[in-house]
């Protein structure tokens, strides 16, 4: 488990402090879907930028089952907003980059990349240059990337946010399928209602001036559509309209505050 325990990050811009997430505690549990939703910058992103290890708190601490992480590792991949993927090569080749850099034999390499890309739906694009392949089809592959060092969690940070609405929910459906089938821990970032709602296990709310933890609720949708229940059938499910309909009027009173 990963354990986020009162951290407060503050960053010094020029002779001013300026804290950005205050006493945040946050457990992130195996095989949990933990999805963040906030305003415009209350922190979400330095939040999952601390528990990657990329950012230091300023107090306290994360541990990794009751380790302190120090920096980044192997077993918290990250998927961040923009994709990162390397345009002159193909779709394999992106993959793959990563195991590349672990020096994995040839042959070893060409297995797993092709196991990945299996997974991801995207075997027959292998040799496709970036430039061919859609925004949905981008996004599996920076998926697919970071899967192949196989991490125990995955840190999402807004990863559909670039896609249309339709593709949008597409790739919901996909990572909570990817989510069950992997039994991998996930937290992601957005700024979508009805994406949280239907994603989370657990819903963190966060409000700003400076970034914390408002509330967090544990929710099944998610859950009930890994088991096989219609996507559809869900989200006009009454108790999850009536949730979506609550957390846009908490969201929306917040004078000033958009999501
Ligand atoms: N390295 C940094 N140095 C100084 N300020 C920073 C740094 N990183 C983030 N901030 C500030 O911290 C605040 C929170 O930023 P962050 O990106 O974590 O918010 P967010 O909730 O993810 O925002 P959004 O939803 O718009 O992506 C912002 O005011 C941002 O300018």
């Amino acid at each position: 488990m990963i354990r986020v325990e009162s951290v407060h990050v503050a960053f010094e811009t020029g002779s001013r402090r300026h804290t950005v997430l205050s006493d945040i505690d946050l457990d992130l549990r195996d095989g949990s879907f933990t999805v963040v939703l906030g305003p415009s910058g209350c922190g979400k992103t330095t939040l999952l930028n601390v528990i990657a290890g990329f950012v230091a708190p300023t107090a306290g601490k994360v541990t990794l089952d009751g380790v302190t992480v120090t920096g980044p590792g192997a077993e918290r991949g990250v998927v961040s907003q923009d994709d990162t993927l390397l345009p002159w090569q193909n779709v394999a080749q992106n993959v793959g980059f990563g195991l590349k850099l672990l020096g994995l034999p040839r042959d070893a390499w060409r297995d797993k990349v092709d196991s990945l890309l299996a997974l991801t739906g995207l075997s027959e694009y292998a040799s496709y240059p970036l430039w061919k392949i859609s925004g949905g089809m981008r996004q599996r592959v920076n998926l697919a990337r970071s899967l192949a060092v196989d991490p125990r969690y995955l840190l999402l940070d807004e990863p559909l946010g670039a896609l249309d609405a339709f593709t949008r929910q597409r790739m919901q459906e996909y990572l909570l399928q990817l989510w069950t089938r992997y039994d991998k821990a996930m937290l992601m970032i957005t700024h979508d209602i009805t994406e949280a709602l239907f994603m989370a296990t657990d819903l963190v709310l966060m409000r700003g001036g400076p970034g914390r933890i408002d509330t967090v609720r544990a929710l099944d949708f998610g859950r009930r559509f890994a088991a096989g229940e219609s996507a559809r059938a869900i989200r006009n499910d009454p108790a999850f309209v009536g949730l979506r309909d609550e957390l846009e009027t908490k969201f929306f009173a917040d004078e000033g505050e958009t999501i």
